[in-house]
């Protein structure tokens, strides 16, 4: 829960030096969207660790940049709300960061959405956006009005200022895929040499339906790989069938994956695999599959759900598919949204679809253009397969981004290669059941 807390930020990665990216751009900005709560991280904790639990409820704020509005709103004007204009003098913590830009440039957007909860909806007032890079990794250009960010996916939007430079215009981001209760978030695209404090003349883009799926997928369909970007391997050599169930553990909220809920165990996992401390991590092998009978469309029967800290010990070098399959929470008649991260590879999203994945569902996989990312999600009573070859050296967690999910048990672990990880470092192995071989050595080789 310490990302709930405040603990993130953004990277940017350069190309490498003599290197020339596939599109052109006079300035660029960056924007880090987040969700925000009054009580703090701590109490969230123990609240979602109750029984019953205590849900986390919809954010108070959304913030860009970590600033954010509460009580008033900066378009408040436009609302029949009875919700007070924000008295700005610009220099307060609350004030929106302003994009200044010149007339008739185009400039580049670096999107990072680091929200505990919210799958978000981001919009330019009167100015369309092309999308030419998803999680680090060029995309065809893609011209949008609007788009959808989930937890843990980033983007670069090229746009140009060849609106009229007398007016300034909304920048917003609304909640999409819960019911909002969260008012949206803006900020300001000022055209030089307007004023700042001209507040746009007309209300902010109005997101698609939070509810509007069709929409979801739509978008999600449209994020191809550039032309020239790596393809995936034509088959499979392992595939990995994983169902997401909200569970109740001895009258605790949970979510389980495969019928296990990810306890994380307090020595880290690449110590405790390459050291072959057994004790350290739970050894049962976690299943490649669930019951062929489950029926995803209504709550779990929580039967045989449990905790587990077991590791997916994949071959080097294999190519490994994950069907991400949801089903119905225990609320009947609801599903989740779940941005789905994996760490220390990226993957080929192959396609998505209705119901339950069967094994002809293959057919219509997009082996010819797939887009490779960090973070997929997983559309209510949908699924998605994912692809990846397995050839990073480690221990790596694959979680849904949403943080109070993984906090509830939302994630698995996979292995490869541990043996080849030439050194770990000392910090990695300095709790736990390492931490007394740390302590006694200096050298661990
Ligand atoms: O994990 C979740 O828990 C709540 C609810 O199902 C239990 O109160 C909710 O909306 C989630 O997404």
């Amino acid at each position: 829960m310490q990302r709930s807390a405040g603990l993130y930020g953004s990277l940017i990665v350069e190309v490498a030096e003599g290197e020339k990216e596939p599109f052109q751009y006079d300035g660029e900005f960056n924007l880090l969207l987040s969700d925000w709560w009054h009580k703090s991280a701590h109490e969230q904790e123990v609240d979602l660790s109750s029984q019953p639990i205590r849900w986390v409820g919809e954010p108070q704020t959304l913030l860009i940049n970590g600033r954010g509005q509460y009580n008033c709103s900066l378009a408040a004007r436009f609302s029949n709300s009875s919700v007070s204009l924000c008295k700005l003098r610009g220099n307060e913590q609350f004030a929106p960061q302003i994009l200044h830009v010149h007339p008739n440039k185009t400039y580049r957007l670096r999107i990072a959405s680091s929200t505990s909860l919210a799958s978000l909806n981001l919009a330019i007032g009167n100015h369309k956006m092309v999308v030419v890079e998803a999680d680090g990794n060029y995309v065809q250009p893609l011209t949008v009005d609007n788009l959808d960010i989930y937890s843990g996916e980033s983007y670069s939007v090229l746009f140009t200022t060849d609106q009229e430079p007398s007016k300034n215009y909304w920048i917003s981001v609304s909640v999409r895929g819960r019911e909002p209760r969260t008012p949206q978030g803006l900020t300001i695209l000022n055209y030089y040499p307007t004023t700042v404090s001209r507040l746009p003349p007309s209300p902010p883009p109005v997101a698609p339906r939070w509810d509007d799926y069709h929409y979801s997928r739509a978008f999600s369909n449209k994020i191809l790989a550039l032309e020239g970007s790596p393809k995936p391997p034509a088959k499979h050599d392992r595939r990995i069938i994983l169902l997401n169930t909200q569970n109740l553990i001895d009258g605790y909220t949970k979510w389980a994956i495969n019928n296990i809920s990810l306890v994380l165990p307090s020595t880290p996992y690449l110590g405790s695999i390459r050291y072959n401390i057994s004790k350290a991590f739970d050894r049962n092998i976690p299943p490649d599959h669930f019951g062929h009978d489950y029926d995803i469309m209504n709550p779990a029967p929580n039967n045989n759900s449990m905790y587990g800290s077991g590791v997916y010990m994949l071959n080097f070098n294999t190519t490994v598919d994950v069907i991400l399959q949801n089903a119905n929470m225990l609320k009947p008649n609801n599903s989740d949204i779940h941005p789905w991260h994996l760490h220390g590879h990226d993957f080929w999203v192959l396609g998505h679809g209705e119901g339950k994945f069967t094994e002809k569902d293959e057919e219509k996989f997009n082996l010819k253009n797939p887009p490779l990312r960090n973070t997929a999600v997983v559309f209510p009573y949908g699924w998605t397969a994912l692809r990846f070859v397995a050839d990073n050296p480690g221990a790596w967690a694959f979680h849904c981004h949403i943080e109070p999910h993984l906090h509830m048990g939302m994630g698995v672990v996979f292995a490869e290669g541990v043996e080849q990880v030439k050194k770990i470092p000392n910090q990695a192995l300095a709790c736990g059941l390492t931490k007394k071989m740390f302590m006694m050595k200096d050298e661990h080789n």
